[in-house]
C-alpha cells in the first residue's frame, strides 16, 4: 500500500523537475518490480555483496539485484558500517560491483557525533569517500553521494542547512578534484531526518541536490510533500 500509495500521488500532480526512487529489503524488489515498472518511480536496493558471484550463502550479488531490474543500491549506510563493521574499503568494493551490473551506487558518508565534537567531520568524510573515489575511477559520474550524519539518522535532530551545505561543499571539492566536469552533474544527497516541514530549506542549498528520505519516507503523503519540495 506505500508503493501504490507514492505512485498514485505521483501520477496525481506535475512534478517535472524532480526524480524519485524506492530502495527496499531485497525480498521486497520483485513487487516493486511488479507495481513500479513502467512508471515514474525507480527502485532499488538497500546494501549488495561485494563479491561479484561465488558460493557466499547468504549474500545478494549486484546481478541479482539487477535481475529485478534495480537503478539503485545503496552501499556503506551508517548502519551497515556501525553494526556490520563495513570499512570504507568493503564499501568501495560494492560500489564497484554495482557499477559493473549496470546499477547506480548511492553511496553513504557521514560521521558520529564524537567525531563531529572532535572536529574530524571533513576527515570522516572525505576518507569514506576517497576510498570510493580510488576504486571507481573515471565512473564517478556513475554515483550518487547521499551525507548523512550519523547522529541526525533516526533521531528527529537535522542537520542545520548551513551544516549540511558546508559538508556538501566539500564533498563537492573532492568530486571535483578527481573529475571537474563529473562533479558538476553528480548527485549529493542529504539523508537524517529529512521531513516535509525543512526539505525545502536543505534542498534550496546550493550543494544539497535532494534527499535519503527514511523514516518520512514511510508515510506516503510526507515523501511526496519532500518530493514536492525537490520539485
Ligand atoms: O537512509 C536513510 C537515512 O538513514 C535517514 O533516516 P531518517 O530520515 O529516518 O533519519
Amino acid at each position: 500500500s506505500l508503493l501504490a500509495g507514492i505512485v498514485a500521488g505521483v501520477n496525481a500532480a506535475a512534478i517535472p523537475n524532480a526524480a524519485c526512487a524506492v530502495c527496499a529489503p531485497a525480498p521486497y524488489l520483485a513487487q516493486c518490480q511488479d507495481v513500479l515498472a513502467g512508471g515514474p518511480v525507480a527502485w532499488g536496493a538497500q546494501d549488495v555483496s561485494a563479491q561479484p558471484g561465488g558460493a557466499y550463502t547468504g549474500e545478494v550479488a549486484a546481478s541479482m539485484l539487477a535481475d529485478f531490474a534495480c537503478t539503485y543500491v545503496i552501499v556503506g549506510h551508517s548502519e551497515r558500517r556501525a553494526y556490520h563493521g563495513e570499512s570504507s574499503g568493503l564499501v568501495a568494493k560494492k560500489a564497484v560491483a554495482v557499477l559493473d551490473a549496470g546499477m547506480t551506487p548511492i553511496v553513504c558518508v557521514g560521521e558520529t557525533l564524537a567525531e563531529r565534537d572532535a572536529g574530524q567531520t571533513v576527515a570522516v568524510v572525505s576518507s569514506q569517500l576517497g576510498a570510493v573515489l580510488d576504486l571507481v575511477g573515471e565512473r564517478v559520474a556513475n554515483i550518487v553521494v547521499a551525507y548523512e550524519p550519523v547522529w541526525a539518522i533516526g533521531t528527529g535532530k537535522t542537520a542545520t542547512p548551513a551544516m549540511a551545505q558546508e559538508v556538501h561543499a566539500q564533498l563537492r571539492a573532492q568530486l571535483t578534484a578527481k573529475n571537474a566536469v563529473a562533479a558538476e552533474t553528480v548527485q549529493i544527497l542529504y539523508g537524517g531526518s529529512m521531513k516535509p516541514d525543512n526539505a525545502l530549506e536543505l534542498m534550496a542549498q546550493p550543494d544539497i541536490d535532494g534527499g535519503l528520505i527514511g523514516g518520512a519516507a514511510l508515510k506516503a503523503a510526507d515523501f511526496l510533500a519532500i518530493l514536492h519540495a525537490a520539485n
